[in-house]
């Protein structure tokens, strides 16, 4: 097998000790020759790689390089994968989005409403420029991407770069869903195949077989009417946020028991109670603050002081195996299946060609080969619809600088609805993110005529 040389962008991530993990443990399934880290923020970065440097000495003595920059051309120079990670604006510009969503009394979450075109609208102009780069040092690297919110980024990759067949955007969600399926069945999550459509974090299992083809929909659908439903993957095993958020999938299969939902439904069928449950002083951002992103900081404190990787606490996730597995399977023309988003061209039959779905597909070296969906039925299609419609005018916001699509977008989107309060959200969110967004021209509001 050849060996492959990998950049890991957004090096200074949270994640990235998980990724490091996981590669060693997937190493067979994918060998590396060098682990080069690339990040805008020097120190952020360095106390990640100095923590994976003592894992790696340790657990990965074959690996022949591992580096950390942060110049591009050092980074993106001849290597065959590159996966992205990365957050602008940082946490601290993601708990803003929340709280400003949630002071209008709407949804604060990372990906959705508000917070997610905020987010979307901040992460768009680095994402094309990080391939632009890429692209100019590693012609034909195969660029898997992470970084959120994955629904819009995809769609303004596929507008900026077209022709681009090696760009592949991923979500670990349904992967991490799965988890939990094949824990109530007490199987490996590598021996589910799952049927799925929908766009990322907004999406349905239809059904879920064993490699042998048996049916286990209905053994998972009774579980959890009877039983209810918990994270098992180790990053969110144990996290009450991510529990609250898993227990919250049984009433989504009581009220549409037609199929078995992505978790992330729960903010477009239940806005208000999201809402309501929330805290403005203590939304998701600042938690992660608080939580992953401290705990991640003092084991790399840890690593880096002890230089050992004794008494530390390292763990393989999901979220690293199944990028890993993915890249996997496009090196090595394994075509195993995956839940990846793609441009749909006909597989969701009844939905618009131009589509960023996210539905299962065979990886092979030429790529996502994606299974045909067909028809889906019209509650599903409805939902699709309204939120494709606000991403692609998100999109569009960015591109052409329009104040009146992002206006447009805001009021579609199921979370917000109402036009004077996603006027509020946006003028807000302008003002918020002047650092990061483009400007926004077209303000179409019509004044009050003076008076005569
Ligand atoms: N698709 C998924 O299912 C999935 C799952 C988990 C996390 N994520 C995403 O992964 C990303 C990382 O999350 P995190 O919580 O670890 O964030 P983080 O802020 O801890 O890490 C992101 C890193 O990216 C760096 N960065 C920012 N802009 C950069 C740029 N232009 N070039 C290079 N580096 C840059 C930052 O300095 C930081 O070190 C986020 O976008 C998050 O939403 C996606
Ligand atoms: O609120 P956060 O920052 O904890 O999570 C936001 C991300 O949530 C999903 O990723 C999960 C993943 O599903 C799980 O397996 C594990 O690895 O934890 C991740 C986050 O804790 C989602 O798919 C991402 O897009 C979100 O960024
Ligand atoms: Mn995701």
């Amino acid at each position: 097998m050849k060996k492959q040389k990998l950049v890991v962008v957004g090096g200074g991530s949270t994640y990235t000790p998980g990724m490091i993990m996981s590669l060693i443990e997937e190493k067979e399934n994918f060998p590396l020759k060098s682990i080069t880290f690339y990040d805008t923020d020097v120190e952020r970065q360095e106390k990640v790689a100095k923590a994976c440097e003592v894992i790696l000495k340790e657990k990965y003595p074959e690996l022949e390089a591992f580096h950390y920059t942060t110049d591009k051309e050092e980074a993106f120079s001849n290597v065959d994968f590159a996966f992205v990670q990365i957050r602008t604006g940082g946490l601290a510009m993601r708990e803003q989005d929340e709280q400003i969503s949630l002071k209008h009394g709407v949804v604060g979450q990372e990906t959705c409403g508000p917070g997610g075109m905020a987010y979307g609208m901040r992460s768009i102009g680095d994402m094309i420029e990080l391939v632009n780069d890429i692209r100019s040092y590693s012609p034909d690297a195969w660029i898997l991407n992470y970084t959120n919110p994955a629904a819009i980024v995809a769609e303004a990759l596929n507008r900026a770069f077209p022709e681009d067949k090696k760009i592949l955007n991923i979500c670990d969600m349904p992967a991490a869903i799965m988890v939990s399926y094949a824990s109530i069945l007490k199987r490996e999550i590598w021996d589910l195949v799952p049927e799925y459509f929908g766009l990322n974090h907004f999406g349905w299992f239809t059904k879920l077989y064993d490699k042998e083809g048996n049916d286990l929909t209905d053994e998972i659908k009774s579980h959890i009417l009877n039983h209810g439903f918990l994270p098992e993957d180790s990053e969110i095993v144990n996290d009450p946020s991510w529990i609250k958020t898993f227990k919250q999938v049984k009433t989504m299969v009581t009220d549409f028991p037609e199929y078995l939902p992505n978790t992330y439904l729960q903010y477009y069928l239940y806005p208000q109670e999201m809402v309501d449950k929330e805290d403005v002083c203590n939304t998701r951002g600042r938690q992660v603050i608080n939580g992953r992103e401290k705990r991640v900081h003092s084991l790399c404190d840890q690593l880096i002081e002890n230089k050992t990787t004794d008494g530390a606490h390292l763990e393989v996730d999901i979220h690293g195996c199944y990028m890993i597995r993915v890249a996997a399977s496009l090196a090595y023309n394994n075509g195993d299946t995956f839940i990846v988003i793609v441009k749909n061209n006909g597989i969701i039959s009844n939905l618009q060609d131009d589509a960023m779905v996210e539905v299962p597909a065979q990886l092979t070296n030429h790529g996502p080969k994606p299974f045909a969906v067909g028809k889906i039925p019209t509650f599903y299609k409805g939902l699709i619809e309204g939120q494709l419609a606000y991403e692609k005018l998100v999109v569009a916001a960015f591109f052409e600088n329009d104040y009146n699509k992002a206006l447009q977008a805001l009021t579609l989107n199921r979370t917000v609805v109402n036009a004077p309060v996603a006027r509020e959200i946006l003028d807000d969110m302008i003002e918020a993110n002047r650092n990061y967004w483009p400007e926004l021209n077209g303000n179409l509001k019509v004044k009050e005529p003076a008076s005569v």
